[in-house]
């Protein structure tokens, strides 16, 4: 029999998963502007209204040299095992050489996540300039839910290295969308031939879409689904940014990003934040049915066939509060 340990429930909360109905994405303020919230004002009126319009916003310049130095250093020190893996940290190689012993080091790495127990890289959840416009989108109560640092390798030539087009909604199994907001930080200069982020502007505005692996020759990476049936003449823009830039972008954009045709690396630093007011729902017959089958396999792996959880269970751990205050997710 199983021990009280191995069968203790992961769920740490009492009824924060009760069944709840897909609620609406969207919420209806009376001065139409439900993409921004009207307590902070970083914002000008006309950039606001840029994001409601487009979905997304690039703040030049804020995260300095120094920061994005740091969290470089830390990325090759945990890649290199100079330091023991922080808890739950998932390191990723890309699909491509995931098999090979040849490769080894930050080089055959292709991303980390969930960085929340690693101090020195969660800082870059806490950084003021970051927070400040999170509170523009989604309120003074902020959780950072999911970290990345993203080391986009050189393609192989398999074209693996591309992020297949997506919108991050279809892995968080809380809502309202609109109160979900992505930070993502170039660690150097991107543009079209490292893969810089393609993003269609206006896609914010939609509904979830269904979501499922391409058909790509080369392999895809694990949890690299693409979104169907969306408009494939849609406008699309490449953001080229420079170290430090920082773009914002609502959790329903359709975004992704291309080859890496360049020698080197493209590194960039990324933190989901919702607000604390959000609430969790159950996927169940919904369009995520499929991405949740798929993390809670992957979970199940590393924690073992006897704990039990569900799929919100394994964002609720993760969830860290960076501002203000905890009150559902
Ligand atoms: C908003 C946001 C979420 C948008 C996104 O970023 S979507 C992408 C989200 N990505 C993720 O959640 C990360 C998923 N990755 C992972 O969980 C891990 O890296 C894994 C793919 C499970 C590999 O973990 P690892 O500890 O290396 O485990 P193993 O070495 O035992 O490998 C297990 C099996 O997986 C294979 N694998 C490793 N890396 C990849 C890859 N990049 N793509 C596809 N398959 C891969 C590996 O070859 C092994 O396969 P088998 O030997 O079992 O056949
Ligand atoms: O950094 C990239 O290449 C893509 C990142 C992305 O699309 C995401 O994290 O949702």
């Amino acid at each position: 029999m199983a021990s009280a340990k191995q069968t203790a429930r992961i769920r740490v909360i009492d009824g924060h998963l009760k069944s709840k109905p897909v609620t609406s994405l969207h919420s209806t303020p009376p001065n139409g502007l439900k993409y921004t919230v009207d307590s902070c004002h970083v914002l000008s009126m006309k950039e606001r209204e840029f994001f409601e319009e487009n979905g997304f916003f690039v703040v030049k310049g804020l995260v300095d040299q120094k920061d994005l130095d740091i969290y470089r250093e830390r990325f090759k020190q945990i890649c290199n095992g100079e330091i023991p893996k922080p808890a739950g940290l998932i390191v990723m190689k890309d699909v491509a050489i995931a098999k090979s012993e040849y490769m080894q080091g930050d080089s055959a790495i292709t991303k980390i996540q969930d960085f929340h127990s690693d101090p020195v890289l969660f800082e870059y959840c806490s950084h003021e300039g970051i927070l400040k416009y999170a509170e523009q989108f989604i309120g003074k109560d902020i959780m950072a839910m999911h970290t990345m640092l993203i080391n986009k390798p050189p393609d192989p030539g398999s074209k693996s290295s591309r992020h297949p087009l997506h919108q991050d909604l279809h892995y968080f199994p809380f809502r309202p969308a609109d109160r979900i907001v992505a930070s993502w930080t170039a660690m150097e200069h991107v543009d079209r031939r490292n893969g810089c982020l393609v993003v269609l502007p206006g896609t914010h505005k939609g509904k979830l879409l269904q979501h499922q692996y391409p058909e790509w020759e080369g392999g895809v990476n694990k949890m690299y689904h693409g979104v169907r049936d969306f408009d494939e003449n849609s406008p699309r823009v490449h953001l080229v940014m420079e170290p430090g830039d920082t773009v914002f972008f609502h959790p329903l954009l359709i975004h992704g990003s291309g080859m890496n045709t360049t020698n080197g690396f493209r590194k960039a630093i990324s933190c989901h934040y919702a607000s604390s007011h959000c609430e969790y729902i159950d996927v169940k017959g919904t369009v995520q049915e499929n991405i949740q089958k798929e993390v809670i396999e992957i979970a199940r792996r590393r924690l073992g066939d006897d704990v039990q959880f569900e799929f919100q269970d394994i964002w609720y751990m993760k969830g860290r509060l960076v501002h203000g205050e905890r009150v559902n997710l």
